[in-house]
């Protein structure tokens, strides 16, 4: 039987617009920083079309550039390819700078979503070697995450809603990273604008199952992010997965992404390596029987492998680390 490829499937956002169901990752690792270019030109090549980024991956102007090439050979136009970026929480309070600076990094007009990186309120500290001056990171001495303790989280997205509101040219579309359910209820709550799309850790192992439902509920779609359990792929050892690929004559990467397409859910997995961005477009046909076997496996053996000492007040984030 013909199958598209992963490049092939798009989904629908709540403004109407198409999300592409498969983009590239670019939270790089600082030494693979510079391999963001040609990275970025390896998946449009083959066919990717969404590019997920951020002004806290460091990498938004090398994404830039190769964009530049990329439309300067005259087959594509920024219209052909939907870029996110994210407000970090250190900019949790001047979203629309954020903004501004992302564009100006990566060299367009306009982002196609814009989503709010963490639900978490930094205070802003200053050293020349940071992200354009500003500690990424921020910690206290004792190594506690520099938390602005008078921020409301929720404020981020009230500022984002009130410029799509405005029909702001700089963005598409609003959304939420890192979101659990409870803080969607307030958002929900309080703001008008549903969030387009939230960002989490979704795979096997981690199933979000609860969040899912509830996503589905308020049409807001799910994006997958570390689908193979972040840097070094940890999760393509695991033999339930493997068995699962020999039944499929494939990778147990490509199980790992067709658990989130297959489910409706975006996925952006993270790869400089040509050979693997490639690879990656294979669709598998991943049966009903096999996605719920996955999830019962992931409800029994949970772990989250994106751990950041920041998000421990956010609930669901203490628990299953690896
Ligand atoms: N909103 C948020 O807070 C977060 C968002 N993200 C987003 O999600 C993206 C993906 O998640 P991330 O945590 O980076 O990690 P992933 O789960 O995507 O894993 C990345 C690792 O998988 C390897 N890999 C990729 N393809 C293959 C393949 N076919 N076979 C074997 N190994 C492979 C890569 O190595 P190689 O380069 O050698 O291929 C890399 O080491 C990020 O890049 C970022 O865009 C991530 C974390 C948090
Ligand atoms: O999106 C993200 O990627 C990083 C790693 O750079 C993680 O902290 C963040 O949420």
């Amino acid at each position: 039987m013909l199958h598209p490829k992963n490049t092939e499937i798009y989904f629908e956002l709540n403004t109407k617009a198409k999300i592409p169901a498969l983009g590239l990752g670019t939270a790089n690792e600082p030494e693979q920083i510079p391999q963001t270019k040609q990275a970025i030109k390896a998946a449009i090549k083959a066919g990717y079309r969404l590019i997920d980024t951020a002004w806290a991956y460091q990498c938004e102007d090398r994404i830039g550039e190769a964009l530049r090439e990329i439309f300067d050979e005259g087959v594509l136009k920024r219209e052909d390819i939907f870029i996110t970026t994210k407000v970090w929480p250190t900019h949790w309070d001047i979203a629309s700078e954020s903004i501004d600076r992302s564009l100006k990094n990566l060299g367009v007009d306009y982002v196609d979503l814009v989503l709010q990186h963490w639900p978490l309120c930094f205070n802003r500290v200053e050293d020349k070697n940071g992200v354009d001056g500003i500690v990424r990171n921020p910690t206290h001495e004792d190594g506690s995450p520099n938390i602005n303790t008078e921020g409301d989280y929720l404020s981020t997205y009230k500022q984002l809603e009130k410029m799509y509101l405005n029909k702001d040219p700089r963005f598409k579309a609003i959304g939420v990273s890192n979101y659990p359910v409870e803080y969607l209820q307030r958002l929900l709550k309080e703001c008008t604008v549903v969030p387009a799309l939230n960002q989490v850790e979704i795979h096997p192992q981690l199933p979000q199952v609860e969040l899912r439902e509830f996503c589905q509920t308020h049409k807001i779609v799910l994006e997958s992010y570390s689908p193979f359990g972040a840097t070094g792929s940890p999760l393509n050892q695991n033999q339930r997965f493997q068995a699962l690929a020999e039944k499929y004559s494939c990778t147990p990467n490509d199980i790992l992404l067709a658990y989130n397409i297959r489910q409706g859910q975006v996925v952006v997995p993270r790869s400089v390596n040509p050979k693997n961005i490639v690879s990656n477009i294979e669709f598998v046909p991943l049966a009903k029987e096999d996605i719920t076997f996955l999830t019962q496996y992931g409800l029994e053996n949970p772990m989250r492998f994106r751990d950041e000492p920041f998000a421990e007040s956010i609930p669901g984030f203490r628990e299953n680390k690896n």
